[in-house]
């Protein structure tokens, strides 16, 4: 079976498509800047070079039609026909508590998923977009959905309970959900293999940090805590979101500088984080760099990121009384060998003992960085959310198919 998988954002939808039968990537791509005035279309076949499109793409039903196109198309496509595809599997960021595992995309289904955009007014709204592109472009295709809040629906209420009135959790389901769940999920998974122990037999703390970033904590292969709360503004220092800051600061700011309500979560969102601080980028890459160049509020923002990251690692440590393996994996987790460093630096206390060898050599491969004394074991898992999404949605329409 062929499975497209879709992660569609508000202006841009990165795809991959898999042969199931050894999960194999045939393809991947990604439309950026869909609805101004110049859309990119970047199209990768293993083993052949890439090619890039420049046009105009006003919307996701648009690009989702170039995206088959390119699909079938005799130079560039791997496909004969678009009826190869069998099934198309979505991330969708937010799924409340109704949403407890990937489900087959129904009309109930998709009501909920609208229900929910008030929670995640950046993301799902662009995935229904994805949604519907595709019942447009290929009627008769099953279509699943992916949460990345389902993993962590095994959080315990008092992980995932405010300390406000509860009557804000009856009315408007206001609680931590987490996100990045596929991720922390497909990473500890990975670990454990390599580990060779079973899930049960570990705790573990997995820190997803890419441009989002979270952290989990892994009791047992289920969430029992993660960063991330109501929206995905909570918790870590991210390249453009503040993470945890004191509530009061939203009312007090507001006032001061007579902001709007959508002017201060933009400016929460948009405009904090790593950019903020160093003044620079929110690109980790470019922190380092200017760090490197002496620059000073780039080596500050590069402290505040690690030192608040090390105390969410402390903090899970003694929410599960414990912990065996710490992951890192996203596109800082991964590439970063300083950021590991400088966290893992802070962290002998607990048992931590970095192989700075191990930690500097570059690899795809999930690997282990820390020492063999070390009494924790560090890992860098590369994640890979559109695998699973894959696996789940090709394990749901055989399951339909077979009922
Ligand atoms: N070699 C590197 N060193 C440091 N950071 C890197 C490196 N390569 C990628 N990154 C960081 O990874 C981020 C993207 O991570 P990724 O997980 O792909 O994000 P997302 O899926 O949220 O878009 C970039 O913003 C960049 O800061
Ligand atoms: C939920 C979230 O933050 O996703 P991303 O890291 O893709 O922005
Ligand atoms: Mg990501």
């Amino acid at each position: 079976m062929k499975v497209l998988v879709i992660n569609a954002g508000s202006s841009s939808l990165k795809y991959q498509l898999y042969d199931m039968r050894e999960e194999t990537v045939m393809a991947s791509g990604r439309v950026e800047r869909i609805g101004m005035d110049s859309s990119i279309l970047t199209h990768e076949v293993p083993g052949r070079q890439e090619v890039r499109d420049v046009s105009e793409i006003l919307d996701h039903v648009t690009a989702v039609k170039r995206v088959v196109d390119i699909l079938v198309d005799p130079q560039h496509g791997v496909l004969s026909a678009i009826n190869e595809i069998q099934a198309v599997g979505h991330r969708v960021v937010h799924g409340g508590e109704s949403f407890k595992q990937s489900v087959i995309v129904t009309p109930e289904v998709k009501l909920e998923i609208r229900r929910l955009f008030d929670l995640a007014p950046l993301h799902n709204p662009a995935h229904m977009m994805g949604i519907s592109a595709v019942e447009a472009n290929l009627p008769n295709v099953e279509q699943v959905v992916v949460f990345d809040t389902a993993f962590h629906q095994t959080m315990p209420p008092t992980a995932y309970l405010y300390p406000i009135p509860m009557v804000l959790y009856r009315r408007h389901k206001i609680r931590r959900y987490g996100f990045h769940g596929t991720s922390h999920h497909y990473v500890s998974d990975q670990a454990a293999q390599l580990l060779g122990k079973p899930l049960s037999e570990v705790k573990m703390v997995s820190c997803h940090i890419g441009n989002g970033a979270s952290v989990t904590a892994i009791k047992e292969g289920q969430s029992v805590d993660t960063s991330m709360g109501l929206t995905p503004l909570e918790g870590l220092m991210m390249g453009t979101r503040s993470g945890d800051i004191d509530p009061a600061i939203v009312p007090f700011t507001m006032n001061k500088e007579e902001l709007t309500l959508s002017e201060v979560n933009s400016m929460l969102n948009k405009h904090s984080g790593l950019l903020a601080i160093s003044g620079i980028s929110s690109d980790m890459r470019e922190i380092v760099q200017g760090m490197d160049e002496g620059d000073k509020n780039a080596q500050l923002a590069f402290d505040m990121y690690v030192y608040r990251l090390r105390k969410y690692i402390g903090a899970y440590a003694a929410a599960m009384n414990g912990l065996d393996v710490l992951i890192f994996t996203a596109g800082v987790g991964e590439n970063s060998d300083r950021l590991r460093a400088s966290v893992c630096e802070g962290l002998t206390f607990l048992g931590i003992e970095l192989d700075e060898e191990l930690n500097k050599k570059r690899s795809k491969e999930a690997r282990y960085i820390s020492t063999e004394n070390s009494r924790i074991k560090v890992l860098v898992v590369p994640t890979n959310e559109e695998l699973l999404i894959a696996r789940d949605t090709y394990a749901l329409v055989q399951q339909a198919k077979q009922a």
